[in-house]
């Protein structure tokens, strides 16, 4: 199956998955300041989240996930450029072998070194994640930046459990965990239309990049790194989709 290695990687994508090279609206982008435009109509975002609903913390194979209970709306993200409320269903993480680079979105030719995803789908519109994740405006991903600077405290409970995550597949309970700590104090944010950044590709994301990245240690960022892909030669890393065409796409932000 696909994967971020030289035979089955981002550049290989297209052949399992044709949107990869004809889509109108593929994820991620370079986000470039200067090109981007203000909308004062764009709401602050109001994410409504209690930790209770964490479920369970996985290494799907391609990164480090923790899923949460999206049954009912425990953890619900509105305003921003939404209509409608989305629910958290998971966040993950992509990041590289080294700190210089490992984000997904790229900002004024900035690649951080890692980049966290807070997964969401439209549960006003849809009945579950599967049906939502094919509709245009059927999911929305927070992506925050992690840059390599001081510790972070509100990573090390999940950090600390990767031990015993480090096979492919493998998943342990993970309960009361707070989305909400891993977002820095400033939420200004971008956002885009564009699409699921691994296969399927489906293009049915609205992005919100926060502008502001969260920080974590080198060690911390080390440790992300001791999970597998497929085996004990084979570090969980690089585990990034490349910036793809912004074709004829705006980008609009909250801030000025
Ligand atoms: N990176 S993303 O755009 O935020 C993103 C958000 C939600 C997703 O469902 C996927 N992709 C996905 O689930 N692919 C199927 C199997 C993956 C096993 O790891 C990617
Ligand atoms: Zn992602």
């Amino acid at each position: 199956g696909w994967g971020y290695g030289s035979k089955n990687g981002p550049s290989h994508w297209h052949e399992q998955f044709p949107i990869a090279k004809e889509g109108s609206r593929q994820s991620p982008i370079e986000l470039k300041n200067a090109e981007t435009k203000y909308d004062s109509s764009l709401k602050p975002l109001t994410l409504s989240y209690d930790a209770s609903s964490a479920k369970s913390l996985t290494n799907t194979g391609s990164s480090v996930q923790v899923d949460y209970e999206d049954g009912t709306d425990r953890l619900v993200l509105t305003g921003g450029p939404l209509c409608g409320k989305y629910r958290l269903r998971q966040f993950h993480f992509h990041w590289g072998a080294c700190d210089d680079h490992g984000s997904e979105h790229i900002l004024d030719g900035t690649s951080y070194s890692a980049e966290l995803h807070l997964v969401h789908w439209n549960a006003e519109k849809y009945c579950d994640f599967a049906e939502a994740a094919k509709a245009p405006d059927g999911l929305a991903v927070i992506g925050v930046f992690l840059k390599v600077c001081n510790e972070n405290p509100a990573l090390q409970k999940m950090l600390s459990s990767l031990d015993c995550i480090k096979k492919k597949g493998s998943k342990v309970e993970f309960t009361d965990f707070a989305p909400c700590a891993l977002l820095p104090p400033c939420l200004n944010y971008y956002t885009y239309l564009g699409s699921l950044t691994t296969p399927p590709l489906f293009e049915s994301v609205i992005w919100i990049v926060l502008k502001e990245p969260i920080t974590l240690s080198s060690e911390q960022m080390t440790k992300f790194r001791t999970l597998e892909f497929t085996g004990p030669d084979d570090p969980m890393q690089d585990n990034y989709r490349p910036p793809q065409p912004l074709k004829c796409r705006e980008i609009r932000k909250n801030f000025q």
